[in-house]
């Protein structure tokens, strides 16, 4: 497996306390050695040192490239963990020069005092090519000015598609035949949504596959980056502690969580088409549940990975309506600014819409290893906290022979915010009682690794394309079997217009989710408290 990573953190720690080093040559060396580093993997993951790099973010002028994009390549700039003698290009309609564009993206930056002159570097190396998506004159355009910076046809070509999907037909087209890298590679990082269902994702796989190779396509899926969902497969394969329990002889249910403690903030009109369960629980959630419930790979081959998370998909069946629960924020009269508000009253959402923004479901995987354990996955906006983590919870004790005391284990994976694991167990409580409490086996990270910087998912997965590792995205059969386990449901739940349940802004969601994963087999005590004051 490609280190990259580990050295990013690492480099990062030392960019968090470069104002204790002499001086910034001694921080250049530092950058240099770890690059020698990076380019000395061996096992073919990592970037090309020899020829240059070129860089498009198609759509520039839009919200993702200014709020995601460009910081994230300032970032890895920054850093010095990219190839040398890397160009980065905006490509968008808006006709506007580098400076415009640096404006739009300024207030995103995070610049430090010490980083501005590295700053002004990072803005001498972009360019801003204007033009239409639907013209081929443009591309012409595009792909001249990137030839500029490629007098031997050597370079490496990387497009980043930050565009609605209703222009990816046309932008495709004209990169394969006006942009593509002469003996150089050429990459293509694609995001969501990949359709709205299997039809429309497979038009869209067959027009993108007839286009590009698989190993040229990098769909993104920003939660396969985030440090603690690929720490799954060293916390399951590297433990002997927890490998073989993790089945359906110890295990009771997993639940799978995300919430957010925001409505849709006008972004309304294109959450509406979507819908919670396409936004967040048939991507980012199914990717975090194939890394729980897959066999092990035969080695840590993206192929191998993606392989084993395909068979897991394939043994689950599509979900039906009597697997889910459907939830709609109303507003909180007693709440604060946007807490007052609910999803019809964005002016954005089309009028009574029943688009769920809250959904929760029961999953089952029919195989050896999980049979009658049930998978629960659940999302919502405008909940009472962010969170983000994966629940396991063991079965009861059998025989029991503290008279109904003992509660079920707990290992919590927490994603966000503050990445952590831990277990739930229970300990005889300390003193002369021979009683009983729950307490924890804590790994909390802030703790345990103080003054790490975890790198951004965007950051992590950008340079995994530099590498060329697939490892961290979305294969297509991948997301042919997403949506085939998904689209059923979302028919039917279009067709048949049903009502989601009205939960209050800010609450935890419509309380019939509790009743479902109390009958799903997921026990609630409420009587678990965290001491947090060792800290
Ligand atoms: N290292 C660390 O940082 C640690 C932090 N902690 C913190 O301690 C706190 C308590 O720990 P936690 O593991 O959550 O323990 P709990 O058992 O108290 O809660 C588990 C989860 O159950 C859900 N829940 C709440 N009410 C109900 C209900 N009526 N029916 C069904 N489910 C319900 C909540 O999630 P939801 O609302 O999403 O359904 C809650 O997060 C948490 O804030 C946790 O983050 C604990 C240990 C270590
Ligand atoms: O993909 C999406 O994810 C974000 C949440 O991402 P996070 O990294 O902040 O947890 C979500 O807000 C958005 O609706 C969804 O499209």
């Amino acid at each position: 497996m490609s280190n990259v990573s580990q050295k990013l953190t690492l480099l990062n720690q030392m960019h968090k306390s470069s104002p204790s080093l002499n001086t910034q040559r001694t921080l250049d060396l530092i950058r240099d050695d770890l690059t020698s580093n990076i380019m000395a993997d061996t096992e073919g993951t990592c970037w090309d040192s020899q020829n240059p790099h070129l860089f498009t973010v198609m759509g520039a002028s839009g919200d993702l490239a200014k709020k995601k994009i460009y910081p994230t390549l300032w970032w890895l700039y920054r850093d010095g963990l990219l190839p040398p003698n890397t160009t980065f290009f905006g490509y968008a309609r808006t006709k506007m020069t580098v400076n415009e564009l640096r404006e739009r993206c300024d207030p995103h930056m995070k610049v430090k005092n010490e980083e501005k002159e590295r700053y002004e570097l990072f803005w001498k190396i972009n360019y801003y090519v204007a033009g239409s998506y639907t013209e081929r004159r443009d591309f012409e355009l595009l792909n001249k000015e990137l030839s500029n910076f490629d007098n031997l046809s050597r370079a490496n070509r990387l497009f980043y598609l930050a565009l609605p999907p209703s222009v990816f037909d046309t932008v495709t087209v004209h990169i394969r035949n006006t942009c593509m890298a002469n003996k150089g590679w050429t990459r293509v990082i694609v995001e969501k949504p990949f359709g709205k269902d299997s039809a429309s994702s497979k038009v869209l796989s067959d027009h993108l596959s007839s286009l590009f190779a698989e190993d040229q396509l990098y769909r993104i899926d920003h939660y396969l980056g985030k440090e603690m969902v690929q720490n799954l497969m060293t916390i399951r394969f590297g433990n002997q502690l927890f490998n073989p329990t993790w089945n359906r002889q110890n295990i009771a249910s997993i639940m799978i969580t995300f919430k957010e403690p925001f409505g849709t903030q006008g972004r309304g009109g294109y959450f509406d088409e979507f819908g919670i369960i396409r936004d967040v629980m048939q991507n980012h959630l199914l990717q975090i549940l194939s890394l729980v419930a897959m066999e092990k790979p035969a080695s840590v081959h993206p192929d191998d990975i993606r392989n084993e998370k395909v068979k897991v998909l394939k043994c689950i069946q599509p979900i039906t309506l009597n697997d889910v629960v459907l939830g709609q924020y109303i507003g909180n009269p007693e709440g604060e600014g946007d807490e007052k508000f609910g999803y019809l009253d964005d002016k954005t959402v089309p009028e009574g819409s029943n688009t769920p923004t809250f959904a929760m479901a029961v999953m089952r995987i029919n195989n050896e290893r999980w049979d009658g354990v049930n998978f629960i996955l659940k999302c919502g906006k405008a909940l009472n906290e962010r969170k983000a983590e994966v629940r396991i919870q063991y079965h009861d004790v059998a025989g029991d022979i503290f008279g109904g005391k003992t509660k079920r284990n707990e290992l919590v994976i927490r994603v966000q915010p503050g990445e952590a694991l831990y277990i739930k167990m229970m300990t005889k409580t300390p003193g002369i009682t021979f009683d009983m409490e729950e307490t924890e086996l804590d790994l909390t990270y802030q703790h345990r690794y103080q003054g790490v910087v975890l790198p951004d998912a965007y950051e992590r997965l950008i340079l995994d394309v530099f590498c060329g590792s697939q490892m961290h995205f979305v294969r297509s059969d991948e997301l042919s079997e997403a949506w085939r386990i998904f689209t059923p449901l979302l028919h039917t739940i279009e067709r048949e217009k049903i009502e989601p349940i009205k939960y209050v802004y800010g609450s935890r969601g419509p309380i019939e989710a509790d009743n479902k994963s109390d009958a799903a087999n997921f026990k609630f005590y409420g009587s678990y408290k965290w001491h947090k004051s060792h800290f």
